[in-house]
């Protein structure tokens, strides 16, 4: 699977011109492309255009596709992205093994192998055990553990990594970011990852530098 983006620029509701110059970029299977640039200059804005949740009003341009399938024609739920954002973003009202679950794809749903892939990502996020803990209770690199394992569970074919590790203190950080880049490289999942953290650059594969 490779990300593949064609020229794309986008422009704010209201603004009158791009934000960035259009930007073609190849993402290869299981490679991390860490995004850099000033504030402002549309990294989130470029990881929610590709994931399909950036905001109404955006003029956008440029091509996006995920193996030769066009993903700006599809809703977000059916581009077959995984997102992770600077909060874990875990959902409150469910226990930890409730939202791995959430994102298991519908031929795990049956109740055994459901338990079976719920008990083997916490195993492999050093979880073990976690099933019917209320996520309110995890640490901040916990919590992160359990969004990539989420978004992992959901078999996704590209990765997006919004500042996902900007909160955790700086041991940690390099802990989980070394977790997270594992796992999505052990996949062969292409990823991008924006960051203002030269650590996280350092730990990509390639760093693209945005210029307003
Ligand atoms: N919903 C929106 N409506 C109007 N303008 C927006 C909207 N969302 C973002 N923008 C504008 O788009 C520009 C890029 O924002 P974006 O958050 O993508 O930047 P960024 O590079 O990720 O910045 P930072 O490093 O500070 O997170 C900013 O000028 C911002 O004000």
């Amino acid at each position: 699977m490779s990300l593949k983006l064609g020229d794309v620029t986008l422009i704010p509701p209201g603004a009158e011109a791009a934000m960035f110059a259009p930007l073609s970029l190849t993402v290869a299977p299981g490679e991390t492309v860490c995004i850099m640039g000033p504030s402002g200059v549309g990294k989130s804005s470029l990881i929610a255009h590709i994931g399909g949740h950036l905001a109404r009003g955006f003029r956008c341009f440029g091509s996006v596709t995920l193996n030769g399938v066009d993903l700006l024609a599809l809703p977000a739920e059916k581009r077959g992205v995984g997102v992770l954002f600077q909060d874990a973003q875990l959902f409150a009202h469910l226990s930890v093994g409730d939202n791995l679950a959430f994102g298991l794809r519908a031929g795990l749903r049956g109740r055994v192998p459901r338990q079976r892939a719920v008990a083997q990502a916490l195993e492999q996020a050093g979880l073990a055990g976690f099933e019917a803990r209320d996520q309110a209770t995890l640490s901040g690199g916990q919590r992160m553990r359990v969004a990539l394992m989420r978004a992992l569970l959901a078999e996704p074919r590209a990765m997006l990594i919004d500042e996902a590790f900007a909160r955790l203190d700086s041991g940690l950080r390099a802990e989980i970011r070394g977790f997270v880049l594992e796992h999505i490289g052990a996949r062969k999942i292409p990823a991008l990852m924006v960051s203002h953290d030269e650590q996280d650059a350092l730990a990509a594969d390639r760093v693209l530098q945005l210029r307003p």
